[in-house]
């Protein structure tokens, strides 16, 4: 059988990219899917915005919501500093087989958790099995649907404190507009639309920041 399009990606990195060397890995991943086979990496143009809120937070602990290929996971994790990490969660077992050959490949997996299941079974764990206080940095670019939930819950579970980033990818396209309703209209968060293109095409598409403000 074909193989998938996660296995075409690792294979773009596989053949392009140097091993230790986050930057050209996303690299060779960008060009694959601009060039050869469209994918849903954040993508180059919306990545930089990722890397400029990545650099302006400077995150010890960072969650990302759907890690796919590990792209963004790459593009956050190459940016952190010693003792800082990314916990990532994949709901697909063969995405985060793919991912975990890309983020060994970029050299970076000694600053990423790679964790498998869906964002409504572990973030409750969060605290006891990681250890993690709260979140410096949350990047949203799982299922639309479970954006505004997972805030919710996130926020339940005491894992969204004073001065956490949420940083949500797609808001426009495919669109997460109950997610953005709530954000934009809540007295407890300040947020900003970063307008962008959707990965590797002309449509619009951005990001939306929203930093909590407390209780
Ligand atoms: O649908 C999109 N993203 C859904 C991503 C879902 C990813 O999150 C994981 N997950 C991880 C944990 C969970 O709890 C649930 C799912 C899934 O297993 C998948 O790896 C999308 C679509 C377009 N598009 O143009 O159509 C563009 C984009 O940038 C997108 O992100
Ligand atoms: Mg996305």
């Amino acid at each position: 059988t074909r193989t998938s399009r996660p296995q075409r990606i690792l294979k773009a990195v596989q053949r392009k990219a140097t091993v230790g060397d986050p930057q050209s890995v996303i690299t060779a991943i960008d060009h694959f899917c601009r060039h050869r086979e469209w994918a849903m990496n954040v993508g180059d143009e919306k990545g930089s915005i990722l890397d400029s809120v990545v650099s302006e937070v400077s995150p010890v602990t960072v969650l990302e919501l759907g890690t796919y290929c590990g792209y963004s996971t790459v593009r956050i994790a190459r940016l952190l500093p010693p003792g800082a990490c990314v916990i990532t969660l994949e709901f697909n077992p063969d995405y985060a087989a793919i991912a975990r050959q890309v983020i060994q490949w970029s050299g970076l997996e000694d600053k990423v958790q790679l964790v498998e299941g869906a964002s409504g079974d572990w973030i409750p764990w969060m605290k006891e099995h990681f250890g993690v206080q709260a979140f410096d940095l949350v990047f949203l670019d799982h299922w639309k649907e479970r954006y505004l939930p997972d805030t919710k819950l996130l926020e339940e579970c005491g894992l969204i404190q004073k001065g956490t980033v949420l940083l949500a990818d797609n808001v426009i396209c495919p669109g997460t507009p109950d997610y953005l309703e709530y954000v934009r209209n809540s007295p407890r968060y300040n947020s900003h639309y970063y307008r962008s293109h959707l990965e590797y095409t002309k449509a619009e598409d951005g990001l939306e920041k929203s930093v909590f403000l407390g209780y």
